[in-house]
């Protein structure tokens, strides 16, 4: 990794114009399946969008349809305000200047990584493609290996192939389908913090597929959450961790213990205590969800009893599972520094209501 790292030269990899790109009531079908259902989203120049969800909510088709891989089977595309994909209009994808990471890098097996960056370079004379070609693949770090194969290369380094590929003709749209998924942990983080580094210096409009919430958090300006073909939230990582519409959004971004109470004179009842019904009706079954930050020990007597049933080291931070009275589950609890306290001891528990998200029952 060391090739790429302080190869931040700026200006290497040039800038693109930025251009805005639209969905309006897009649907999209395959047979019996509705992998997109109206979607409607607005990215602004430059603006980099993560596009979040779990396998088959229709994250792909999305990019898909952007790129001009797949036509929308009702709704509009617009790029810079201009219709390229609808019932009237179809732009071909070579005309668009989008750029496109495939998951698998997709790279040509049988050409070299200098002729791999070239081949999306058209319109340019044979030096000219070589000199940009060669250019980029600088700026990713793989000077060295311009005349390697892709079977040479290291997943982290065929991944730069791709980032080179699709950023060398200056697209002012790029779309990378979980371009980190098939790298390992450490070199993910590297090569994640390497490609917004790029990203930021180009400058273009950018869609990221992912189905990771916290490289949704750190690489986007507004997470769009996904699921079964409709937009749920749309917001900084920030505004969604904070403020989930539901919980299937809270549950993504956070480890959650979920308890079921019901709405009594006003708040929401439960085994751990009462917290504001947050507008249910009275009489409404809710779920409480405690995120593990919201529990706090503090000395035993007049607060909320527990035991400890189980201690994890997690490196910054230990895992406590704390059984209480009338839940069937244990609390999730995480401290940095939770002092000597061991499994089978007894605690007291306080719950800070400013880490608790409350919600209807079955709304998930
Ligand atoms: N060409 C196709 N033919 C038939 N069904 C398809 C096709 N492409 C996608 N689908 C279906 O549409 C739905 C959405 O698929 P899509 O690949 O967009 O999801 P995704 O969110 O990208 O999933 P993953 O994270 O697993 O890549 C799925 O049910 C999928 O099986």
């Amino acid at each position: 990794m060391t090739r790429w790292l302080g190869w931040g030269r700026r200006g290497t990899a040039g800038a693109a114009i930025p251009v805005s790109l639209g969905f309006e009531g897009v649907t999209q079908r395959f047979g019996g399946v509705t992998a997109l259902d109206d979607v409607s989203l607005k990215v602004a120049p430059g603006e980099v969008i993560a596009l979040l969800g779990h396998s088959g909510c229709g994250k792909t088709t999305l990019l898909r349809l952007a790129a001009g891989v797949e036509r929308p089977s009702a709704g509009r595309v617009l790029l810079e305000g201009r219709d390229v994909a609808s019932a009237d209009a179809f732009v071909e994808p070579e005309e668009r200047g989008v750029g496109l990471v495939f998951q698998d890098y997709a790279l040509f097996p049988h050409l070299s990584v200098r002729e791999n960056v070239r081949f999306g370079l058209r319109g340019y004379s044979d030096a000219q493609a070589d000199a940009t070609a060669l250019r980029a693949i600088a700026r990713v770090g793989l000077a060295d290996l311009a005349e390697a194969y892709p079977h040479m290369l290291s997943g982290g380094e065929q991944q730069r192939v791709a980032l080179a590929r699709a950023v060398a003709p200056r697209p002012g749209v790029l779309l990378m389908d979980e371009p980190f998924s098939n790298l390992d942990r450490r070199l993910r983080d590297t090569v994640r913090d390497e490609t917004m580094a790029l990203l930021d210096e180009i400058g273009a409009t950018s869609i990221i597929v992912t189905h990771d919430p916290e490289d949704a958090m750190r690489i986007a300006d507004r997470i769009v959450l996904m699921r079964q073909g409709r937009i749920v939230q749309i917001g900084t990582g920030e505004e969604l961790y904070r403020k989930p519409v539901s919980l299937f959004a809270a549950r993504f971004f956070c480890d959650l213990t979920e308890i079921d109470g019901t709405v009594v004179r006003g708040a929401v009842d439960t085994p751990i205590g009462r917290f504001p019904a947050n507008g249910l009706a009275e009489g409404a079954a809710a779920v409480v969800c405690v995120r593990p930050q919201g529990v706090r020990l503090v000395p035993r007597g007049f607060c909320l009893p527990g035991r400890v049933v189980a201690r994890r080291f997690l490196g910054e931070v230990d895992d406590l599972q704390i059984a209480v009275d009338g839940l069937d589950k244990p609390l999730t609890a995480r401290f940095a520094q939770p002092g000597s306290v061991r499994e089978g001891e007894d605690v007291g528990l306080d719950i800070s209501t400013d880490e608790v998200l409350v919600f209807p029952s079955g709304d998930t």
